[in-house]
């Protein structure tokens, strides 16, 4: 079978491809446009799909109707059109848990960073202003014993939730669809509903996968309702959050600060106004950037392609519905 991917990956992940007798291609230059994608695509079997820029939606499988998987380097999947994939029972593969310390590692980083204003001064000393010791200047907060709200306590929020009881002895309060029984039994996290975790968190991280149709639920309304001294972090995705609400709130003082890994749109560039802002700290979208996650994101993309070469069920499937359903 013909691998096409469209970005380089870590050689583990080639190693085992080719090692499985695979054949493999990946294009000599990273900015693809939509044709040169869809033209690779079609000429192959199997995806193995770096980054999130194309939609794999009705068209895409229109177009590439021979497509028997799609192995995503990426543990969110919000760029798939599931029904669709599944509907044509093509396996889609997505890379889980390997990347969920690096990703909350990256939450927890931003929720320290903003609160003691790291960004702020950080750009101070580097324009040559690192003013005399200041008993009133450049206060952050601490966060020993606040509230941290986690919207989303899967994989990625249970790891936020964790190191932040274990290193500030954070409370844990969090929303999410279903009750998550080992943060409450392990991190005496207890469930609120979304009014209750935006307003009485004094974090609050986003950590729950993206459904486009959900829409940007932290906007005005609920900056207007968050606490003033709270933090809003979004390490899951841009589409979560209203940027030019949150803008608002950031520029009128309504919250603290916020740390964003993802953005909405994303990227932005250095003309975009939240960047002038002292109390944001914007970092891009680099939450599985580490060499450990990488290799194994790359590891369970491989195997996942190698499995349906060999006739087998996809171990890390983001549609396990095509082998139950008839
Ligand atoms: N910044 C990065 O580089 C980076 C890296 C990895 C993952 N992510 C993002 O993080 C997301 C979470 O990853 P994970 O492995 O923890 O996923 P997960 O499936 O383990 O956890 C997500 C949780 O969110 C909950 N949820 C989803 N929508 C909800 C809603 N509207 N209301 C309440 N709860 C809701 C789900 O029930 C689930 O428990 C990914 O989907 C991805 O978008 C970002
Ligand atoms: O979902 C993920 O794994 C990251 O956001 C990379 O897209």
């Amino acid at each position: 079978m013909k691998v096409f991917i469209n970005k380089q990956i870590p050689e583990i992940g080639i190693h085992m491809l080719k090692d499985a007798g695979l054949e493999i291609f990946i294009p000599d230059h990273d900015n693809l446009s939509r044709e040169e994608w869809i033209g690779y695509c079609q000429s192959h079997d199997m995806i193995l799909s770096v980054g999130t820029e194309f939609k794999y939606d009705e068209d895409f499988f229109n177009e590439c109707p021979n497509i028997k998987a799609i192995a995503l380097y990426s543990v969110g999947f919000d760029h798939v059109d599931i029904q669709e994939a599944t509907r044509r029972k093509i396996p889609v593969g997505n890379t889980p848990d390997v990347l969920s310390k690096a990703t909350s590692d990256i939450a927890f980083l931003l929720m320290q960073s903003v609160a003691r204003r790291a960004s702020y001064n950080f750009e101070k000393v580097k324009s040559g202003n690192w003013g005399d010791f200041d008993p009133l200047h450049a206060l952050g907060q601490e966060l020993y014993g606040k509230t941290l709200g986690i919207f989303g306590l899967g994989r990625i929020g249970y790891e936020m939730a964790k190191k932040s009881k274990a290193a500030f002895d954070m409370q844990i309060i969090y929303h999410n669809r279903n009750r998550n029984e080992e943060a409450e039994n392990d991190l005496n996290a207890k469930y609120v509903s979304l009014e209750e975790l935006i307003s009485q968190s004094d974090v609050l991280s986003i950590h729950a996968n993206f459904k486009p149709e959900q829409g940007e639920l932290f906007n005005a309304s609920a900056f207007e309702k968050m606490k003033d001294n709270a933090i809003f972090i979004n390490t899951a995705r841009g589409g979560f959050h209203n940027q030019k609400e949150l803008y608002e709130a950031l520029a009128e003082h309504k919250i603290w600060g916020a740390g964003l890994d993802v953005t909405n749109p994303e990227p932005i560039y250095k003309d975009d106004p939240i960047l002038e802002l002292s109390n944001v700290c914007v970092l891009p979208h680099i939450g599985s950037a580490t060499v450990e996650a990488r290799n194994g994101m790359a590891k369970i993309a491989a195997e996942n392609l190698i499995a349906v070469s060999n006739g087998e069920k996809m171990p890390a499937c983001a549609n396990p519905k095509i082998y139950s359903e008839k």
